[in-house]
């Protein structure tokens, strides 16, 4: 078993996250501490500045200098660990055009941290046709069988459901031995999450977030914007797919004359439809959708989904997971797999044509003594 770190900065652009695990890449043999430390307004200003652009563009070795220094100053509070698995921040995606972006630098955090560093987790993926994203799905075929074997879940297919600034859907087969193998898992992007909300709530109320969906909850969805949403191309493509942080921005303009609590009503509404349009995709009809990420603590989110979806809505935490940790916990798992060289996504993943390992593994500098 390897001890390993895994550091998330996600989309949603409130931090990183960072939490511990003890695997050999296939088992979770036991779950350690975790920490979050969130962006100061001036490091989410650069990076919020920096959307959009790819290598070599402006603002872009900014944004990866203050990711490694967050990253670094995160990792000397795991002294133990033996590996860090590092995802950087995805400022641009675009799998089947130019590529996809996770600024940062694994070789200067492997230099300031001392220890090994897997990074750079999508690229291979996207080089070899896939989605590049999502790469959590592997770990939640993981968490289902930890879970099925703690007796916290049946062992019947189940979906996963993070929300953070991007939504991700998985939809899990515990009783497979492998993630790779047919039909042990299926996913995809299901669409906007948490991201349009926050943009709205930090451009009109300066507020991160909607805090509990308490505004939300206030307003009514319109529905001509929903249905105008509902018609985006991208609902109609079979899974696996993936998305960029703000391909729907025309979501945000519409929701521009509407009234604080409505347009987050609608905001709210669009995110649970956009799950339930997804559903088709799915191998089966789970019994149960596990919600993690940070959108589970938005109230009005959960009952959205609770009465959109033909499921149990619960959060990740019914199965004994914590939701907020899952996918830092995911890229500790994946750069396990890294280090072992087992596939970290494949055909019903992320679409690539066969298993994928991908990331770049580098060391830290050995002085001479
Ligand atoms: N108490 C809360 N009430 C409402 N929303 C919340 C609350 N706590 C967190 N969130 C939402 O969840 C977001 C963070 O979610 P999370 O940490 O899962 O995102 P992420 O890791 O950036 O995203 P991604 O999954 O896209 O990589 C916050 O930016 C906020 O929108
Ligand atoms: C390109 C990229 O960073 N995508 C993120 C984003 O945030 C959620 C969703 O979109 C998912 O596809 C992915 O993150 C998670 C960790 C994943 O790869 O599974």
């Amino acid at each position: 078993m390897i001890r390993a770190l895994g550091m998330m900065s996600g989309t949603s652009l409130d931090g990183v996250d960072a939490a511990e695990i003890e695997t050999d890449g296939i088992t979770i043999a036991s779950f350690g501490d975790s920490r979050f430390r969130s962006y100061s307004d001036n490091e989410a200003a650069v990076l919020h500045g920096a959307l959009g652009r790819w290598p070599g563009e402006a603002g872009v070795d900014e944004a990866a200098g203050i990711s490694v220094a967050c990253h670094a100053d995160l990792a000397g509070e795991f002294p133990d660990v033996e590996v860090i698995g590092y995802h950087g921040q995805t400022l641009a995606h675009d799998p089947h055009g130019r590529g996809t972006h996770q600024a940062g630098d694994g070789v200067a955090l492997a230099h300031k941290t001392g220890r090994p560093v897997v990074w750079d987790f999508r690229s291979e993926d996207v080089r070899q046709g896939g989605e590049g994203a999502p790469l959590a799905p592997f770990f939640h075929w993981a968490c289902a069988r930890w879970a099925v074997g703690a007796g916290l879940l049946p062992a019947a297919p189940v979906a996963f459901l993070n929300l953070g600034g991007v939504g991700n859907i998985t939809w899990v087969d515990p009783s497979c031995d492998t993630p790779e193998e047919n039909g042990a898992c299926l996913a995809f992007d299901t669409g906007p999450a948490n991201a349009p909300i926050n943009d709205l709530m930090r451009k009109r109320l300066r507020q991160s977030h909607d805090s509990g969906g308490r505004l939300a909850a206030r307003g009514r969805t319109n529905q001509s914007v929903l249905q105008r949403f509902l018609a985006h191309p991208y609902f109609e493509r079979p899974a696996p797919k993936s998305l960029d942080r703000d391909q729907f921005v025309e979501l945000s303009a519409a929701v521009e004359a509407l009234s604080d609590a409505d347009a987050a009503a609608t905001l709210v509404a669009a995110l649970a439809a956009a799950v339930a349009a997804g559903w088709r995709w799915l191998p089966s009809a789970p019994s149960t959708v596990l919600v993690c990420g940070g959108g589970r603590h938005n109230e009005s989110i959960m009952s959205a989904l609770g009465a959109q979806l033909p499921a149990n809505v619960r959060p990740v935490e019914a199965a004994g997971l914590d939701g907020d940790m899952l996918e830092a916990q995911a890229f500790a798992w994946l750069a396990v797999r890294v280090l072992k060289g087992l596939p970290c996504s494949g055909p019903m993943t992320t679409g690539v044509a066969g298993p994928v390992c991908g990331g770049r593994i580098s060391h830290p500098k050995r002085s001479c003594a």
